[in-house]
């Protein structure tokens, strides 16, 4: 797979802040991407400088092939920021319109999409409807439908499920998921993290102007692994005095273990036969995307402060 879109060593500055320090990744085409980090990391000012409204005070950014310039790009990305503007007086079926002609689309074909979309999300009932009496969540839907219906090749997706309900949010992943399947390449900014672990193939964290982490949610999650296994088992306190392992929580049916250093899964298995007792199940426990976030960025002093 080709990549749409590599960021070289970004830096942009305000005042005496480094909003984005030497920052690089790629994105490869098709791919949904996450790009995550605490409050004020730099997630905004990065997707600014990829959808052309500031510049970068250094670095590079190529997309599709050729280095990046907004004026041509600029139709080949869909962006929907946090901060939403709609015309709120403007009737949502005309607003939709209007949104998809000054992406580039003919009065035919806009209105071939905006049909295709509404039905999609169950929406037709609204065209008539103004802006201004959506609810939070419609109004997330309306601004969903109008970033991604001229099918941009980069779609930027900032908290896209904020105030959606569980219906809503799941009608949304699954047109993510086709929107990646039919070649679009998506970059979703978000702290909430269970959503990224199911959505994202890649991943990057970002605090304080920095990249800290960079890869698939498996191998990162492969890379934080703490040994840590859950066995479905009864079993008496008594039974588990071994050097192999330590409880970390025992419940009814099943143990928390942390594997010493050097101790195989088959040991552990061979302790448990060897004392009679049957196995129901055997899992190794990952850390949750969650977990990682929270060790990494507890690490470094916390939000950024202002400086004079
Ligand atoms: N236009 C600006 N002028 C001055 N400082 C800015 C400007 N935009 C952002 N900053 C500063 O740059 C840093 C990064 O902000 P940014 O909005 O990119 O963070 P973020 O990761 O998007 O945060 P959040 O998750 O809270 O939206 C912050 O310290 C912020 O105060």
């Amino acid at each position: 797979m080709r990549n749409l879109l590599e960021v070289q060593n970004l830096e942009k500055q305000f005042s005496s802040q480094k909003a984005v320090d030497n920052i690089s990744f790629s994105l490869e085409e098709g791919s949904i991407f996450g790009l995550l980090g605490p409050n004020g990391a730099g997630k905004t000012t990065l997707i600014r400088m990829i959808t052309g409204i500031f510049y970068p005070d250094s670095g590079s950014i190529q997309f599709d092939g050729r280095p990046f310039s907004a004026e041509n790009d600029i139709i080949n990305i869909g962006y929907m920021p946090e901060e939403r503007g709609l015309y709120k007086k403007m009737k949502i079926g005309e607003h939709a319109l209007y949104l998809a002609q000054l992406k580039g689309l003919s009065r035919s074909d806009a209105m071939k999409a905006v049909k295709e979309w509404f039905e999609k999300l169950e929406m037709q009932s609204w065209w008539n409807k103004k802006v201004e009496d959506l609810s939070k969540g419609m109004s997330q839907k309306l601004q969903f439908v109008t970033t991604v219906l001229h099918r941009p090749k980069l779609i930027i997706l900032d908290e896209p499920f904020s105030g959606l309900d569980p219906v809503n949010a799941n009608l949304i992943k699954d047109e993510i998921y086709d929107l990646a399947k039919t070649g679009s390449t998506i970059i979703f900014s978000t702290h909430r993290m269970e959503q990224v672990e199911e959505i994202c193939d890649h991943i990057i964290l970002v605090n304080k102007g920095q990249k800290i982490l960079d890869g698939t949610v498996n191998n990162i999650k492969q890379e934080f692994k703490e040994n840590i296994f859950k066995v479905g088992v009864n079993t008496t306190a008594q039974n588990l005095m071994t050097p192999d392992f330590t409880v970390i929580k025992h419940n009814p049916d099943n143990l928390l273990l942390k594997l010493t250093e050097g101790v195989s899964n088959n040991d552990v298995l061979k302790f448990f036969i060897n004392q009679g007792l049957s196995i129901n199940s055997f899992n190794e426990v990952l850390p949750s995307l969650n977990q990682i976030f929270i060790k990494l960025v507890n690490d470094t002093p916390q939000a950024r402060q202002f400086t004079a």
